[in-house]
């Protein structure tokens, strides 16, 4: 499956969203796990950005807190922020971690708090026109990739919680999508791929089904008012990448196994692939 582009791709960073919804069984974990040692033994620099906004909201649910999104952002009090700490990197990033060492010794985890590899301020949101108090969400204003560059070139994989300490001193929730872009762009990966539950995303949704299969950063830019919650931090993290030159920004259907090596290795196309310019597309 590997070998039509793997010389194209060997020494290039990979940033990998997996999202808490591709998360949907423990084959589909396994496989994942797998892909990814695939891409770090064909001679990739993987790294792994995870989310977990359903397994956090789970544990809400049980614990009687509130459950609430704004612009698709998850509303995070002092409470949530700890059960969204604990949930990311105690639980999610723990078991990525793990499946990935069955392989060898791979894997390290981290949150974004650790050696100030991330750092954020107090994202501000706005719902039809009006600001909305989202609590403790943060914004990445500043990467310090230096750990992630000596793992990277050591043979690791960092395992990335959305997770970040803030120039304020307190710790803030990311969304992963966000979190994944910032990491590409100070990696200056060659691509970002988030990995999701729908097949990419859809033109007049929930109307319609059909993927947008190629957008430019300036077709993007015009649908972004437009996007639905779920869909809205997703693209604007392609967005960002894109504008900041990542080559690729891709969003795919994290339930199909294998994914990321169909579409990196293999070259073949499925979901939608957000490029900075329009003669830059077409992989
Ligand atoms: N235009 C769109 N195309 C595809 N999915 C969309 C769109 N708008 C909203 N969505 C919703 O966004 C969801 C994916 O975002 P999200 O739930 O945050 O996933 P993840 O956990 O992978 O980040 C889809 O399951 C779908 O319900
Ligand atoms: C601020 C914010 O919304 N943070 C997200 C972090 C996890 C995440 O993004 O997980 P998915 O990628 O699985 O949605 C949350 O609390 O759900």
């Amino acid at each position: 499956m590997r070998a039509p582009r793997l010389q194209e791709f060997r020494g290039s960073t990979v940033v990998i969203k997996f999202g808490g919804n591709a998360m949907v069984d423990d084959e589909l974990k396994r496989t994942f796990a797998r892909d990814v040692v695939e891409l770090l033994r064909a001679g990739l620099r993987p790294v792994v950005v995870h989310g977990g906004g359903p397994q956090i909201s789970a544990l809400l649910d049980r614990l009687d807190l509130e459950v609430r999104f704004e612009a698709g952002l998850r509303v995070t009090t002092p409470e949530v922020m700890d059960v969204a700490r604990m949930v990311l990197t105690g639980r999610v990033q723990r078991e990525l971690v793990g499946l990935i060492n069955r392989h060898g010794p791979f894997a390290v985890g981290m949150s974004g708090e650790d050696a100030h590899t991330m750092t954020a301020v107090r994202r501000a949101a706005w719902v039809d026109g009006e600001p909305v108090d989202i609590g403790l969400v943060g914004d990445i204003v500043d990467v310090n990739a230096d750990t992630l560059t000596a793992l990277l070139d050591q043979g690791r994989i960092p395992v990335i919680s959305p997770i970040a300490r803030g120039t304020d001193g307190q710790v803030y929730n990311i969304n992963a999508d966000l979190a994944a872009s910032a990491l590409a762009v100070a990696l200056d990966a060659e691509k970002l791929v988030m990995l999701t539950d729908v097949e990419g995303l859809y033109a007049n949704w929930p109307h319609s089904t059909e993927v947008i299969e190629h957008l430019t950063a300036d077709e993007l830019e015009k649908l972004l008012p437009e996007l639905a919650s779920g869909m809205l931090p997703k693209m604007e993290a392609c967005l960002r990448a894109a504008r900041a030159g990542v080559r690729m920004a891709h969003v795919l259907d994290g339930r199909v196994p294998h994914a990321v090596s169909r579409r990196v290795f293999a070259d073949v196309r499925h979901g939608t692939v957000v490029v900075p310019e329009r003669e830059q597309g077409g992989s």
